[in-house]
């Protein structure tokens, strides 16, 4: 069975054309960056290369680029800096609606004495930047919060945020594992003192990551040893993985008019179509800013995981919230924070497209879902009265 691909906020197929820069770096050139003579020189060539790739993806300098095992690393390591940088400020700032990578760690935090505040969001899924300026204070190391979210693709306002962060003399960092590639961001503007991507979300392969770091912040690194990254990041270089990465912030560049354009258009028409032809539907996040490929569609009276398997039977990729929180029977904490009611929680699927989804993959959806439900809702007992009245 073809697959029919809508589940690119998870992972995404890597890019033939990355893959084919990446190939020579595993049986061929396989040498060390570090080694000084010929064989390495040639890889480190190509790692800077990746490295002013990077950069000129977020408009920001070859030095600023870190590059990481992961997005989850960039933002741990994001963190941990702050608060060696400051260990006489114990206060945390981020948001209900982070990602694990971020919420997971100021958890643990939490319990090891540091003052942790989650800020909350609206119906829509955004921030109260009034309640952002009111709680960071001159004792705030840190504040962390998503450019956009995994699940809804609400996009915060972050450069506003990372202003009034600023005055207050705290660090800013930002996980913007999800905008890069899909929506512009310039670092040579902007008031952002870190931010984190993940390869994997792209179009490069999993396990690469990169940490901005603007220049002039103060860091501390989370691995010590080497001299790799200038000191920010020790162990020998994942050197295919990152000339990879370097290609894929290359394509997507070139990408970015797709995504505003053709994969916005395509996502519109899902939803549009979906709402229209399924009722009690809402979209969440759908009344605010929104990345253009992603759409999480609650339905009243269904059950996501039942959703999802007959989609999968008919070869539909989706997904019922962050890969790491199905399987579990807890409705998402991002649309838990929003309020959305327990009933609706429970049925949210998200649909995440890419560069490489068609008017195909979308009308495949547009055909198989709307009966699922139906079938759905008259299996269920909240369904039936609700068919029933
Ligand atoms: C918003 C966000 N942050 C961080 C991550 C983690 O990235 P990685 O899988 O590279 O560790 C993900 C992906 O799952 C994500 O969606
Ligand atoms: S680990 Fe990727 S969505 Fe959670």
């Amino acid at each position: 069975m073809k697959e029919i691909y809508l589940d690119n906020n998870a992972t995404t197929k890597v890019d033939e054309r990355v893959f084919e820069e990446m190939r020579p770096y595993f049986c061929e050139l396989y040498g060390n960056p570090s080694s000084m003579h010929f064989f390495g020189g040639q890889v480190q060539k190509k790692v800077d290369e990746a490295r002013s790739r990077v950069a000129s993806l977020l408009g920001a300098l070859p030095d600023e680029i870190v590059f990481t095992a992961c997005g989850t690393e960039s933002d741990n390591a994001a963190i941990r800096s702050a608060l060696e940088v400051f260990p006489e400020k114990r206060h945390i700032i981020t948001s209900r609606v982070e990602h694990p990578a971020v919420l997971t760690q100021c958890r643990n935090l939490s319990k090891r004495g540091y003052r942790v505040t989650e800020l909350n969001v609206d119906g829509n899924g955004q921030l109260d930047l009034a309640e952002l300026e009111r709680l960071v204070d001159e004792d705030t190391a840190i504040v962390s919060l998503m450019y956009a979210n995994n699940e809804t693709g609400v996009i915060f306002p972050i450069e506003e945020a990372a202003k009034i962060v600023k005055k207050k003399g705290a660090l800013f960092h930002t996980d913007a594992v999800q905008a890069v590639g899909k929506i512009p961001l310039n670092m040579a503007e902007s008031a952002i003192d870190m931010l984190s991507l993940s390869g994997h979300k792209l179009h490069a392969p999993k396990g690469v990551g990169v940490l901005y770091v603007r220049r002039g912040t103060p860091f501390r690194p989370m691995l010590v040893g080497g001299h790799q990254e200038r000191g920010r990041r020790a162990g020998t270089e994942n050197t295919a993985s990152i000339i990879a990465m370097g290609k894929a912030c290359e394509l997507a560049e070139q990408y970015m008019a797709d995504e505003a354009g053709r994969v916005r258009e395509m996502r519109d028409r899902l939803e549009r179509e979906l709402t229209a032809l399924i009722p009690n539907t809402r979209i969440n996040g759908g009344g605010t800013d929104r990345l253009p490929n992603t759409v999480s569609i609650a339905m009243e009276f269904v059950e996501g995981e039942g959703i999802l398997l007959l989609l999968s039977e008919k070869g539909i990729c989706a997904s019922s919230g962050s890969a790491c929180t199905s399987g579990s029977l807890e409705p998402s904490h991002v649309l838990r924070a929003m309020g959305v009611p327990f009933t609706c929680a429970h049925g949210s699927i998200r649909f995440s497209l890419s560069r490489f989804t068609t008017d195909d993959d979308i009308d495949a959806v547009i055909t198989e879902l709307p009966p699922i439900i139906s079938r759905l809702r008259s299996m269920s007992p909240f369904g039936r009265e609700f068919l029933n009245k």
